[in-house]
């Protein structure tokens, strides 16, 4: 499965230097001209699990392997993008197949650092970004109820089906909204993620403050976190340049850094988790002497599709699951203290795996 989250912004406003810091690489050329980007860099980050670590050690399991996320660092888009300005439209179909997008502001000062439009304002440059992306969309649309034509008037119902869904999205992007804000019905819940409208994935704003700002935020994330919050998207505070020297630090220098800044914790691990949250992800845990690993589920996934994760196999041939909530695992001091505590269950095909829980699939071969 894999979820990935697209990191999108105006030119050189540390999308880069973010993706880097992330990664805990230098993949990423990042550097003050914009445009610096042009082909999307990809690359895999570790999902930051305390319980994972925890689990381990009572366990005793030799490996760790943490639950794994993909970011994409994009080119910087510009006004006119959808029209083919700045390095135009085919960074637009780079954003289409990302989960979510982590959308980067620019709230430092920094007069040696090119800004597009020559001033700061997150809120402003937001707004740059999603008109872009709205444009895009209705762009798309277009074209696209132009193709379903034929199929529509053949009575195909699949064709009928997103007709209807790309007529209620244009009608509000033209009324200057993003998609997101149309409510859709359960049955269409597949089809309408099938249309990989930008406007309609989640967005988590960045607030790329300076280095003096990395622990309070400033007025710039402040009017940030206001806007985020009005539109129902999430907001984090990070300095990606901070953020980039931390993670070349090996762990006890990176905690005394981060103490020395004033933070608890690295705002990596935030924007991670913050991502998590946006894309209601949860995860549940495999645990013996030789490893302990994290999987990523979407929230409300049953015991047979969580088993599928690991392996296609596993969901096939699912009988049974045996499950430890964390909490359980950890007050009572392992896998067979909490059986004899009578706290491992065995759960059926319409279990709903619930975040922490230690999990053994019993499976059919
Ligand atoms: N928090 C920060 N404070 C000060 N300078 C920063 C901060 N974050 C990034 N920068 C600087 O901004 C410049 C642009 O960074 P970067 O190359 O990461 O931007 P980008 O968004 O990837 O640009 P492009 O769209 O051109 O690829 C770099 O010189 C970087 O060091
Ligand atoms: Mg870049």
């Amino acid at each position: 499965m894999g979820f990935k989250m697209g990191i999108v912004g105006l030119p050189n406003v540390g999308k880069s230097t973010l993706f880097n810091a992330l990664t805990r690489t230098a993949a990423a050329q990042a550097a003050n001209f914009p445009f610096c980007t042009i082909e999307p860099n990809v690359g895999e980050v570790a999902v930051p699990d305390a319980r994972l670590d925890k689990l381990a050690e009572i366990a005793g399991s030799k490996q760790i392997i943490p639950t794994r996320m993909t970011f994409v660092d994009i080119a910087g888009l510009v006004k006119g993008a959808s029209k083919g300005e700045g390095l135009g439209n085919q960074f637009l179909a780079n954003i289409r197949e990302v989960d979510a997008i982590a959308h980067v502001l620019r709230c430092f000062e920094d007069g040696d650092v090119t800004h597009v439009e020559g001033r700061v304002d997150p809120v402003a440059d937001a707004e740059t970004i999603e008109t872009e992306l709205m444009l895009a969309d209705i762009e798309s649309i277009e074209k696209r109820l132009q193709g379903l034509v034929r199929k529509v008037r053949g009575g195909d119902k699949d064709a009928v089906q997103q007709e209807r869904l790309l007529k209620q999205a244009l009608e509000v992007l033209e009324q200057g909204k993003p998609a997101r804000v149309v409510p859709v019905d359960e049955d269409d819940v597949r089809a309408w993620k099938l249309l990989q409208l930008l406007t309609t994935k989640p967005v988590l704003y960045v607030c790329n403050v300076s280095e003096s700002d990395a622990a309070t935020g400033n007025a710039h994330s402040a009017r940030v976190a206001e806007m985020a919050a009005a539109e129902g998207n999430a907001h984090v505070v990070i300095s990606a340049q901070i953020e980039e020297e931390i993670s070349q630090l090996d762990l006890d220098e990176a905690q005394m850094f981060l103490e020395e800044m004033g933070l608890t914790e690295a705002g990596l691990d935030r924007l991670i988790r913050a991502g998590y949250e946006l894309l209601h992800l949860e995860t549940y845990f495999t645990v013996g002497p030789k490893e302990a690993r994290a999987w990523t589920i979407r929230t409300g996934t049953r015991a047979p599709q969580a088993a599928g994760v690991i392996h296609g196999d596993f969901e096939k041939g699912f009988i049974r699951a045996e499950t430890i909530a964390y909490d359980a695992f950890v007050s009572l001091g392992g896998e067979q203290a909490a059986k004899e505590a009578g706290k491992m269950r065995a759960e059926g095909k319409t279990y709903v795996v619930q975040d922490g829980d230690v999990l053994h699939f019993l499976f059919n071969t």
